[in-house]
């Protein structure tokens, strides 16, 4: 998916200004142990995100979903290696940053002040010995040094407010929290130095469905009142749907598609979005987990040819087990990686087909 960064760039209201994080190119492996062949886990991944959007990324456990967020964000631990690409910030102030040039101290800064993410169960890792206010102490006396005591603690408590939490807990050990105020902490923290973007990786999945929906109520007010761009990570994509902006679709280590929630909800391109948008009740229905598509994804050590989604697409034809399919735009904005929309492919299709189908 070469030029997977420049096709959504056509979609509405883009221009260069507007953008506040663009991924190219990103390829992720994890060595394997003892000659074992690595695992590609992101494979060629690039997307834009604007300012004040949340860009949503869907797709099925074991696609690379928090691999790629690891990557951009610059927490990726070993055996994971960023073996490609390039992410580039575009601050407020005009700046522009090289994100993977950046180490040490640089780094540092640079992932609370500009840019934070809230992993996967983030709750549990509160130090649970801690007070909630030294939590926050801590992340103002390494980022803030000029802010004195009093100050440090009226914007704690000001930071508890705002994610709805009283701001007395400010004296609270975590485990005298609930989950959900825990992970309201959580994100208090991710925004206590005002990044201008945040990722958040299955930021709810560990809570009941309406705390989960009060956080989200909390992340889309104050996202609007503070004006930072989300990356939102989730397997949910029915969840995706309500809260993004824009969507991109993940699939064996790859974005298949990508593009504004409304075209997609009105008309998947990828036969793999259009499967799990169908295996999910509508949206006033209970939700649960992704299901419905027979089979599994590739195992993603060594190569892949052709389209990675083949041998589970009803609609396969010739060229998606030899050709790898290149990201097509598609009306509405966006992009799917497929032969069905491909002109070149298509027309090589249709003739057998429709001789087939007289015959
Ligand atoms: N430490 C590791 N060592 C080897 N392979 C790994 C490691 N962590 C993840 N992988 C592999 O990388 C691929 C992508 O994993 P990743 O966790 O990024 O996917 P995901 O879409 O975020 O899934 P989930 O929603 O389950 O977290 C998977 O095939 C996984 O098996």
């Amino acid at each position: 998916m070469n030029d997977s960064a420049t096709h959504h760039s056509a979609t509405k209201n883009s221009t260069v200004n507007d953008m506040v994080l663009r991924a190219e190119h990103i390829d992720v492996a994890y060595e394997g142990y003892g000659g074992a062949r690595p695992t590609r886990a992101v494979r060629d991944v690039g997307f834009e995100l604007r300012r004040g959007e949340l860009l949503g990324i869907a797709g099925e456990s074991g696609c690379g979903k928090s691999t790629l967020a690891y990557a951009v964000a610059r927490c990726l631990q070993p055996p994971a290696r960023l073996t490609a690409g390039s992410v580039t910030f575009h601050g407020r102030d005009g700046g522009e940053t090289d994100l993977l040039a950046l180490e040490g101290e640089a780094l540092r800064a640079f992932r609370w002040n500009k840019l934070s993410i809230v992993f996967q169960s983030a709750m549990n890792a509160l130090n649970p010995v801690t007070r909630v206010g030294r939590q926050f102490d801590d992340i103002f006396r390494a980022h803030r040094p000029g802010m004195s005591g009093p100050e440090r603690q009226e914007r704690a408590r000001a930071l508890l407010d705002m994610v709805g939490i009283d701001p007395a807990r400010i004296r609270a050990y975590p485990h005298e929290l609930s989950g959900g105020m825990r992970q309201r902490v959580v994100i208090a923290m991710a925004l206590a130095l005002e990044p201008e973007v945040v990722i958040m990786d299955e930021p709810t999945t560990a809570l009941d469905v309406v705390v989960q929906r009060e956080i989200l109520d909390e992340v889309e007010r104050l996202r609007e009142e503070l004006g930072f761009s989300v990356v939102f990570i989730t397997h949910d994509l029915s969840l995706l749907l309500e809260i993004s902006d824009r969507l991109a679709v993940m699939y064996a280590g790859g974005i298949v598609e990508y593009g504004p929630c409304e075209r997609i909800a009105a008309g998947a391109g990828h036969p793999y979005t259009q499967g799990l948008l169908r295996s999910f009740p509508e949206l006033t229905g209970e939700r649960r987990a992704l299901r419905g598509i027979p089979g599994s994804p590739p195992d993603l050590r060594g190569e892949l040819t052709g389209c990675p989604f083949a041998d589970r697409c009803e609609r396969a034809f010739e060229p998606c087990r030899t050709v790898a399919p290149r990201p097509v735009p598609l009306p509405g904005g966006g992009y799917a990686a497929c032969h069905l929309h491909d002109p070149d492919h298509i027309a090589a299709a249709a003739g057998p087909l429709h001789e087939g189908s007289q015959s």
